[in-house]
């Protein structure tokens, strides 16, 4: 189903777990910053609205979506976090750098899933035109920062 057809901010808060005891990582690319940080108001509004403390989630930030990987990673050895979620928005230009960002990004994320014990949420927007990336981060399809917060939640709480 195609973002279009289907509002990224809508949850039902009877089937989320409640996320009061859970620490969540937060790491935050800089690039796009206007879009990045639209994204991250949404996860922290939806984390928050499922009961998460806000003394429980911790914010870093990295230059580009590629360095979501690594920021990632050692929020994992460095802290005790439940899960991560990574924010990004690639949008592209004129070359092929586009392509290479995001599927290094998607694969270096996927990675750590694998071979990591902590669940980390793809919260990369990859879009063609900046008005894709605002219609996406609190714009008219909604907040994929609120999909991912409840991604991280129902993934924090798996098995137990
Ligand atoms: N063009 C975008 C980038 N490019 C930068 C890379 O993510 C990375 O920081 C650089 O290659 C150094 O390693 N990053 C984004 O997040 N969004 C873009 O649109
Ligand atoms: C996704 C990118 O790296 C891209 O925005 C860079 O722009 P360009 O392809 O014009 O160098």
């Amino acid at each position: 189903m195609a973002t279009a057809n289907k509002n990224l901010s809508v949850y039902d808060k009877t089937t989320i777990p409640s996320a009061k005891d859970f620490r969540f990582g937060i790491v935050v690319s800089e690039w796009n910053a206007k879009i990045t940080q639209g994204l991250y108001d949404g996860a922290m509004a939806a984390l928050l609205d499922c009961g998460a403390r806000e003394e429980n989630i911790i914010k870093w930030n990295v230059p580009g979506s590629f360095e979501l990987i690594y920021g990632s990673k050692k929020m994992i050895a460095d802290l005790e976090v439940d899960a991560v979620i990574a924010i990004g928005s690639v949008i592209q230009g004129e070359t092929k750098h586009f392509d290479f960002v995001c599927s290094a990004t998607a694969q270096g994320i996927k990675d750590l899933n694998v071979l990591q014990n902590v669940p980390v949420i793809f919260c990369v927007l990859t879009d063609n035109t900046m008005q894709q990336a605002v219609d996406r981060s609190g714009g008219i399809h909604g907040n994929k920062g609120a999909e991912a917060a409840i991604a991280a939640i129902k993934m924090a709480a798996l098995g137990k």
